[in-house]
């Protein structure tokens, strides 16, 4: 229904009805804490540090909040914990479709690491498949409920271990069942994106595309290498990417005079999307607040950011709160958010043709209806 008083207030209810496309969420990070349970007793899961809904959820979100990137990904281990059987893995998968549809989310894409579950004997492509198999079953529940979602998936390779060439194999395997692209996550100090040059090799030689967690808890040095020495295609997180722009006092909303340095310049020329994860970057360290988080910064100077949830259960968010507090901090409108959901869609691995169809057919409709 058109509003023809003008734009729509902009609160959590009207940011759940704005079409919002996700481009950076682990899988692995986005369980409700109720399945964690129900997962650890239907699989003999013995380790969590909790035993109720609330408790858990409290525990998650305060273990992340530890300023340090190690110590917050330490909590993964009782996710990936009850994630190691087919009906668990497929579960999670179909939860999540539904969890971003009801929250407005018409496209995303969902990485996980397949290696990481392979405790109870599964084979990476037997992983896969019960992943894939529970977004369909979870995009068709959401078509049902009146909420379509498009879910695709990233195939994820963990930067500390040795097997990032055969995962780049596996994302090429899979990439006309639902797989549409690679990347690698993890500690990033001591694990540069150049140790794993020959998967990168691998996707650039099959003209598959990937994306790179780098500029999040290192420097520039690792987004230099993200992009001239592996070729990524789009920055996870990429926040370090401020420590090549002068001219800019920290808090200022003055942005007349930045310089940009080199990585910068190539950054904003090439328009490389920055995944960018607001509430995560504050629980890491990678940021000191959300004030001082210098999405708003980016945004300004027209490099090509977007909005990203990283972990809902670890941060207790959602692509709906994470908008929120992007407008509470910066004053974002409805043109602005359209914007950054727009810059997403456009960076999105899916083809061309259908990116534009749900730019077309989906976002711009939807905004228009809020813009008013
Ligand atoms: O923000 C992150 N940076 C680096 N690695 C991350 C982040 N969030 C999750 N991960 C890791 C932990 C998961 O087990 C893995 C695959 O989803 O990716
Ligand atoms: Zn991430």
């Amino acid at each position: 229904m058109a509003n023809p008083v003008g734009p729509t207030p902009i609160d959590l209810a009207s940011l759940k009805r704005a079409p919002k496309v996700l481009l950076h969420d682990h899988l692995d990070g986005g369980l409700r804490p109720a399945t964690v349970l129900e997962l650890a007793a239907e699989t003999g899961y013995a380790n969590l540090p909790a035993t109720t809904e609330p408790e858990l959820a409290a525990w998650f979100r305060d273990a992340a909040d530890s300023g340090s990137l190690v110590k917050y990904l330490e909590t993964f281990e009782h996710t990936v914990g009850v994630m190691q059987t087919p009906e668990a893995l497929a579960r999670v998968a179909r939860e999540c479709a539904e969890d971003l549809a009801a929250d407005g989310v018409v496209y995303a894409e969902v990485r996980f690491a397949p290696e990481q579950h392979l405790q109870r004997g599964l084979s990476l492509d037997e992983v896969m498949e019960a992943v894939l198999a529970g977004f369909a079953s979870g995009e068709s529940a959401a078509r049902t409920a009146g909420r379509p979602i498009v879910v695709r998936c990233l195939v994820t390779a963990m930067r500390h271990a040795a097997r990032s060439r055969e995962i780049a194999e596996l994302t090429v395997r899979w990439r006309d069942r639902g797989a549409v692209g690679f990347d690698i996550a993890g500690a990033e100090a001591g694990f540069p994106p150049s140790r794993h040059l020959d998967a990168f090799e691998y996707m650039r030689d099959h003209s598959a595309p990937f994306t790179i967690h780098a500029g999040e808890a290192f420097g520039l040095p690792s987004i230099h290498e993200a992009l001239a020495f592996c070729g990524c295609d789009r920055l996870g997180h990429g926040v370090r990417i401020v420590d090549d722009i002068d001219g800019v006092e920290p808090g200022s909303a003055d942005f007349a005079g930045a310089r940009l340095g080199r990585v910068a310049a190539r950054v904003r020329d090439a328009r490389i999307p920055l995944e960018m994860c607001p509430s995560s970057n504050v629980q890491t360290g990678a940021v000191a607040s959300l004030e001082e988080h210098p999405f708003n910064l980016l945004a300004q100077l027209r490099f090509r950011v977007t909005v990203n949830t990283d972990n809902r259960l670890m941060s207790d968010t959602t692509m709906s709160k994470e908008m929120l507090k992007l407008v509470e901090t910066f004053g974002y409108g409805w043109t602005d958010l359209q914007r950054f959901t727009i810059n997403a869609m456009k960076s999105a691995f899916l083809p061309f043709d259908e990116r534009l169809a749900i730019i077309d057919e989906t976002i711009k409709p939807g905004f228009a209806v809020l813009i008013g």
